[in-house]
This record gives structure tokens, C-alpha cells and sequence, in this order.
């Protein structure tokens, strides 16, 4: 049977965690910071990002990198986007040949304006055949607690791909294959920008109508901007657009969408942001979108006036109404075009 080493002990690490070894699977957990692995290993809970849920016996915790890859066959990295390469770096050494690679982020680099598995196969060349990317609704507190739901998981190759959903699927948690990484990647990152905006339209009471419309269009953008960097249209209507669109949108479990609220109240970003220990990626991923969306010459009205919003104090029914002023157009249009699938 396969050990696996998570590495990130986030709310979503550890819930991937405790998911593979309460299937009995050898885990261990990699927390970046010693006194907090040793808090774990003794508390055998992550009281900090997943408090309630027991520590099974097959899960190790540990701060030592080495310890944590050598001898693994499948690493799967959840750590925030923003570090995914420096950790990677920092366990390139370790990686067993023929180890599979799994990100379970959802960003962009900011720096770079990569997706995680372009991350990942900079950083470890040698497992570029191997890297798989997993995404879909899954909010961390949810999964934990046994609620059931589905998840996608993309590799190039189709076996590893297969491989990787024999080993992660339970009767509760339900996951569907792909080859389409960019398509996973983008929606999974790019969902977390309308997932603000959700939280916002939430928090100005604008109501049921007014966030479907907003999931709506934002799946619009979402799709444009993918499409346009080789992703699979049809991509964004599965669990890792739509399906994630949803959940995210509509939960205050949702980091991103408690932001969003928070705006709404009149709190300022950086506030916010220092009350937090959670990672909100749909901070950084506006700003990287953006850049994309430049690159690719793909309109992103939404991620425009988030923007504003975010880092320039904008008020957000000010937003709102720009948005709704804007020059009126055919509901499908630029959807897919530039698409390589699409003739
Ligand atoms: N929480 C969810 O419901 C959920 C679900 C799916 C995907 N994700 C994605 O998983 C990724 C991680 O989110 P999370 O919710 O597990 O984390 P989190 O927001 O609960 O916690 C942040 C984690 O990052 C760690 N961290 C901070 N700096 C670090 C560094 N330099 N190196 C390594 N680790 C560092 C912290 O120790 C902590 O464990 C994000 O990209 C997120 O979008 C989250
Ligand atoms: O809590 P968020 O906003 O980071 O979202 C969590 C997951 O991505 C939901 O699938």
C-alpha cells in the first residue's frame, strides 16, 4: 500500500491527512514550524486550523522535511500558493525517484503568474511526468467532518490520474479524473476572486438573485481567462468551476467568502488579513489574474472592479454599479474564443 507524506498542515492538509489514514494508508503530516508539529504529535489534533478531529494512529506529524518525503510514493503539497516553491525546493532532495507529485492548492504564483504544477515542475524536474493537481468543493471543515461530496484529480498521464482516485476516494468523498491539469488548476485558483465578491454581494444584502447572477457571470470570466491560456471549456461547467463556485460562494466556511463579508462591513484589507491565520487566495490571485488576463487580452470586468476594491478602498456599491453599468453584450460572447478545442 501506498505512504503518502501531506505537506502542509493547514485546515486542508489535515483533513487530507486524516482522509488517507483513516483509510489505513501510512500518512505523515508536515507542519513548517517545529513547536507546532510537536503540538500535534502530542495533542494528536490540530487544534489551531482543524480543531475537533482525532489524530488516527497510522498519522505521523513531523517538522523534518527529509523525514517526511524519503521513501513516500506520493507527496501531496497543500501548502499556501505563495510558498509552494520554496517548500518544494526545500524537499527536492528527499523526493524517492518515481514519486507522485500531488498540489492541492488553489492559487497562483504571483511572482511568476504559474500555476502550481508549473511551481512544482520547475522545482522538481524529475517528477514532471508524475505531478497531478486535485480541486473541486471542498471546503476543509466539511470533508472532515465525513459530509459527503466529490473532487476532481488531473494528471497528464492517465494512469497516474486513476491512481491517484483509487487512492484518495471514500464512500464519502467521491473523486472524478482528468488530464485537463490547466483547466483544474485555473478554476480551483480563479474561483476564490468571485468567492470575495460573493462574500461582498452577502454582506451589502443584495441577496439570492444577485449572487447567482454574480456565480454566473464570474464562471463567464473564469471561463474566458482559462480557455484562453489552453484549458478546457467544458472544464469550468465540472467540480472544479462550477462545483466550486458554488460551495465557495455561498458558505461562510469559506475564508475567501468571510473576506469578502468583512469588506462589506467596511473593515480594510490589511486589517482583515492580520486577524487572520488562514490563507485567503483570492487576494493574490485577483492581482496575478489580472496580469493573465493582459497576457492573454481576455476581459475580466469582475476581477477589475474586485481590484479596485481590495487594493485601491473602492467602495464596493460603487463597484457594484460599474459593473452593472457597463456596455450591454451578448450573454456568450468571448466565451470561447482563442479556445484550441473550440474551431
Ligand atoms: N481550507 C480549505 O477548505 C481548502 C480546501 C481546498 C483547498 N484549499 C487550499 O489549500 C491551500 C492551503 O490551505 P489550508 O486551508 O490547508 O491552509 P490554512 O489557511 O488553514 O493554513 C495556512 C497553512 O499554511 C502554513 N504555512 C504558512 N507559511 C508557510 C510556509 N512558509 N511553509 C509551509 N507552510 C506554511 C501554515 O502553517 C498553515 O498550516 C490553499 O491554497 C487553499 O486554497 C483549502
Ligand atoms: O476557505 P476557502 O475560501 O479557501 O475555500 C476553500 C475551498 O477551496 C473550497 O473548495
Amino acid at each position: 500500500m501506498a505512504s503518502v507524506a501531506v505537506i502542509g498542515s493547514g485546515a486542508w492538509g489535515t483533513t487530507l491527512a486524516l482522509l488517507l489514514a483513516n483509510k489505513g494508508i501510512d500518512t505523515v503530516l508536515w507542519e513548517h514550524r517545529p513547536e507546532r508539529a510537536a503540538d500535534m504529535a502530542c495533542l494528536r489534533e490540530n487544534r489551531l486550523f482543524l480543531p475537533g478531529f482525532r489524530f488516527p494512529e497510522h498519522l505521523g506529524v513531523t517538522a523534518d522535511l527529509e523525514e517526511a518525503v524519503r521513501h513516500r510514493e506520493v507527496i501531496i503539497l497543500v501548502t499556501p500558493s505563495q510558498r509552494m516553491r520554496e517548500n518544494a525546493r526545500q524537499l527536492a532532495p528527499y523526493l524517492e525517484r518515481g514519486a507522485i507529485v500531488v498540489s492541492a492548492s488553489k492559487g497562483i504564483e504571483l511572482s511568476t503568474l504559474q500555476r502550481m504544477s508549473e511551481v512544482l515542475a520547475e522545482e522538481l524536474p524529475e517528477a514532471r511526468a508524475r505531478l497531478a493537481a486535485l480541486s473541486g468543493p471542498n471546503l476543509a471543515r466539511e470533508v472532515a467532518e465525513g459530509k459527503p461530496t466529490a473532487a476532481v484529480v488531473a494528471a497528464q498521464d492517465e494512469a497516474i490520474a486513476i491512481y491517484l482516485r483509487t487512492l484518495l476516494s471514500t464512500a464519502r468523498y467521491r473523486v472524478y479524473t482528468t488530464q485537463d491539469i490547466t483547466g483544474i488548476e485555473l478554476g480551483g485558483a480563479l474561483k476564490n476572486i468571485i468567492a470575495i465578491g460573493a462574500g461582498i454581494n452577502d454582506g451589502m444584502g443584495y441577496g439570492e438573485n444577485a449572487r447567482a447572477a454574480f456565480i454566473t457571470r464570474g464562471l463567464a470570466e473564469i471561463t474566458r481567462l482559462g480557455t484562453a491560456a489552453g484549458a478546457h471549456p467544458l472544464t469550468f461547467a465540472g467540480l472544479a468551476g462550477l462545483g466550486d463556485l458554488v460551495a465557495t460562494c455561498s458558505s461562510p466556511l469559506s475564508r475567501n467568502h468571510q473576506l469578502g463579508r468583512r469588506l462589506a462591513a467596511g473593515e480594510k484589507l490589511d486589517e482583515i488579513l492580520a486577524s487572520m491565520h488562514s490563507v485567503a487566495e483570492g487576494v493574490y490571485t485577483t492581482r496575478a489574474a489580472l496580469q493573465l488576463a493582459q497576457r492573454y487580452g481576455v476581459e475580466m470586468p469582475i476581477t477589475q472592479q474586485l481590484a479596485l476594491v481590495l487594493f485601491e478602498g473602492y467602495d464596493p456599491y460603487k463597484a457594484v454599479l460599474e459593473l452593472m453599468m457597463r456596455d450591454p453584450k451578448g450573454e456568450m460572447e468571448g466565451l470561447i474564443e482563442g479556445s484550441i478545442y473550440v474551431s
